[in-house]
């Protein structure tokens, strides 16, 4: 029997709606953007992926799109070497920012992590078998995740207010955790910080212990801190945040907090790419490393990176960014498939009201989402939402994540917060 072969790859930018979430950086536009990937086999097949949809990482996934046909879905690392070649030909290998607060040195990871995921989807349809069998295994058969708190205003400038509200104050954030852990069943919480005064966000973490006397909480100001006042924050709330997550930037920043503290310090934005690692370990700079697929090149190197942290004995938890469906489905059968991925991962997924799979196959109960056992990633494109959330991509005029120039077109004399407090 011939092995298939890639016949067409397809990739549709979509916009859907977004609450205006704050960080130090700024506040989410109107809406947030993300690629779907089909990569169609001549045997009928279809495997999905999920990434960014910033423009230029656009271009370079309708690039590698048009030099996939005829590639063995089942070569991941010619898969790679593909990828490699066609950016060094169409961008001389270009560096890659997404929305402020995360650049990479390279794209290749970025680009061409949601085709290897397709590709595996691709695998497991064909053999069969979920994605996590792919990868070693499912080790536990539901997913927990955390509940995503974020400071907010009550709605979009010139928009009616959002079901959300407001959050801006403790009260306020520990209703938000309350509406999480009522409508998801979340075992954990990690407030996005870097918005407000450090003793405010501080105050805001107190608040949630007090309401929620045991579940674990992170912080996570994105670097809006000082190393000083990163480790005045860690011995206040010593004892009451499981890490904090990014306090101050750096590896070396990071690396003078952890010296001065006990407090585990975590990361997604200090160390992002393998050539990190051995930097921050030497320093001691962090003990738990945020994995994330769209990030580190796909869920095979995310995998490599779980046996890395394992190896040098540090913690590993799951970043997240606004997302849809698909992505979903691959964070769940890469954390299923990785043993040592034991804290709770992010998701941005309930602050969505728009997708592009059919409903219901991943549903949160007790903060978890079940593995899917369906072959592939288990989860099939919804065309209807497809084609609509691609029309309001085109429609919206969003191009690019872009949270500060968004807040200073509302409030023109913002400043990034980085290191400001
Ligand atoms: O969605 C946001 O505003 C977050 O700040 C996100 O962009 C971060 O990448 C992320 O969630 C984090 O953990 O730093
Ligand atoms: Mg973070």
């Amino acid at each position: 029997m011939s092995r298939s072969r890639i016949s067409r790859v397809v990739v549709t930018p979509v916009a859907f709606g977004d609450p205006p979430l704050l960080n130090v950086v700024g506040v989410h536009q109107p809406y947030a953007l993300r690629a779907i990937v089909e990569v169609h086999t001549d045997s009928g097949l279809l495997g999905l992926g999920e990434t960014y949809a910033d423009e230029a990482h656009l271009g370079r996934l309708d690039a590698v799109a048009a030099a996939l046909p005829g590639h063995d879905p089942y070569d991941l690392n010619g898969l790679r070497r593909l990828v490699t070649e066609v950016l060094g030909r169409e961008t001389g290998g270009a560096s890659a920012s997404f929305g402020g607060m995360l650049d990479v040195s390279s794209a290749v990871d970025t680009v061409h992590s949601p085709f290897e995921v397709a590709c595996l989807d691709l695998q497991g349809r064909e053999a069969g078998v979920p994605v996590s069998d792919l990868l070693g295994g499912a080790v536990r058969e539901r997913v927990p995740f955390s509940g995503y708190l974020f400071y907010k205003w009550a709605g979009h400038p010139g928009h009616a207010d959002d079901a959300w509200g407001e959050a801006l104050t403790p009260d306020q954030v520990v209703d938000q955790a309350r509406r999480m852990v009522d409508g998801w069943g979340f075992g954990s919480l990690k407030l996005k910080g870097g918005v407000l005064p450090p003793d405010e966000e501080c105050a805001a973490i107190e608040a949630l212990r007090d309401a929620f006397p045991d579940l674990p909480l992170r912080l996570d100001p994105n670097g809006a801190w000082t190393v000083d006042t990163s480790v005045k924050v860690a011995d206040r709330l010593a004892g009451v945040v499981e890490y904090l997550e990014d306090p101050t930037p750096g590896i070396e920043g990071m690396a003078a907090v952890s010296a001065r503290t006990d407090v585990p310090l975590a990361t997604n934005m200090c160390v992002i790419a393998m050539e990190h690692l051995p930097p921050a370990i030497a320093q001691g700079a962090v003990q738990v490393v945020l994995s994330d697929h769209h990030l580190w090149g796909g869920l095979r190197k995310s995998a490599l990176l779980g046996g890395i942290t394992e190896v040098w004995g540090m913690g590993l938890s799951m970043h997240s960014n606004s997302h849809l469906g698909v992505s979903l489905a691959a964070m769940v059968h890469l954390a299923a498939a990785t043993p040592n991925l034991t804290y709770a991962c992010d998701t941005h997924y309930p602050w969505k009201t728009e997708d592009v799979i059919a409903p219901d196959v991943l549903s949160f109960e007790s903060g978890s989402v079940a593995v899917p056992t369906a072959s592939g990633l288990g989860v099939e494109l919804d065309r209807d939402a497809l084609g609509a959330l691609h029309e309001q991509y085109l429609g919206c005029g969003v191009r690019r994540r872009e949270d500060t120039a968004y807040m200073r077109s509302i409030r023109p004399d913002f400043s990034p917060h980085t290191s400001r407090w």
